[in-house]
């Protein structure tokens, strides 16, 4: 089968997009999926991302990590989605989608996507570090040297251990640089690999470093290796809501792949 895809870039977290519409692609071909994924034998990527119809909403959102496995909600795949689904005509500039974890709403203007992420009840603080679902599991963690630590071997013992095991983590190591900016790296499940950038990952880092008293902001700066994401949510009781993941989305290229 011949696939006309399309690549999108949101701080550096890549996917390869195809018009799914039609139902032309294979979903149960996990090889195929890999391949398109893989940077040496296919186009290279973190992800697939598949843009169906939905019966109600303008979209759906089908994701799978770059293992070939679907998995749980990518925030920068959401919002390159959202940039893919106005490049094919499909919204204007306010729009409301399905993914995995439920219903989405988001704006997109320029280049820059705004999407709002489901709400967050439930952050576990422990003494060395958070845990919490954005949509995705996270473990954040922080760290005083950033720049000289091996993501892939420590992110890799973390995601695999105790109590995280089989279905695993994505593990994100922080550093606060103020009351309102943080830098992130993040290992990501299912990539098995540091990426430049994760929205969920620094979603739940911004709610995590609020959690924790670090910041009392609810507008926070993060920089990843792929450049600057924004999130700003709103704390009613203990529970997170009113969250937007902000930051660019951009169409790379454009091309066929046999597979
Ligand atoms: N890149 C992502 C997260 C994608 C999902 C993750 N790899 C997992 O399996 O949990 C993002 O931008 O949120």
């Amino acid at each position: 089968m011949i696939y006309t895809f399309y690549k999108y870039q949101g701080t550096g977290n890549d996917f390869v997009m195809i018009d799914n519409r039609q139902l032309i692609f294979d979903k149960n071909n996990t090889k195929a999926i890999k391949k398109l994924c893989d940077r040496r034998f296919g186009i290279g990527a973190d992800g697939l991302i598949l843009l169906e119809n939905h019966d109600t909403l303008d979209f759906k959102m089908v994701y799978y990590n770059s293992d070939g496995n679907e998995s749980s909600m990518c925030g920068n795949g959401g919002r390159c989605l959202v940039a893919f689904a106005k490049f094919l005509g499909i919204i204007k500039k306010d729009t409301q989608f399905m993914a995995v974890d439920g219903k989405h709403d988001a704006i997109i203007e320029a280049d820059l996507v705004k999407l709002q992420m489901q709400d967050v009840p439930h952050i576990n603080i422990f003494d060395t570090h958070v845990f919490l679902n954005t949509g995705s599991p996270h473990h954040v963690q922080l760290t005083t040297d950033l720049k000289n630590i091996d993501i892939k071997k420590i992110g890799s013992n973390i995601r695999y251990g105790e109590p995280y095991n089989e279905l695993g983590t994505n593990v994100n190591f922080v550093v606060k640089n103020s009351e309102t900016n943080f830098s992130v790296r993040t290992y990501e499940r299912g990539v098995e690999d540091e990426t430049l950038s994760c929205g969920t990952g620094v979603t739940a880092v911004a709610l995590a470093m609020h959690a924790i008293g670090e910041t009392e902001k609810n507008l926070i700066s993060l920089e990843t290796e792929g450049g600057e994401l924004q999130v700003s949510f709103d704390k009613n009781d203990s529970k997170y809501q009113n969250i937007w993941l902000i930051g660019p989305a951009t169409q790379v290229f454009k091309g066929e792949i046999e597979c």
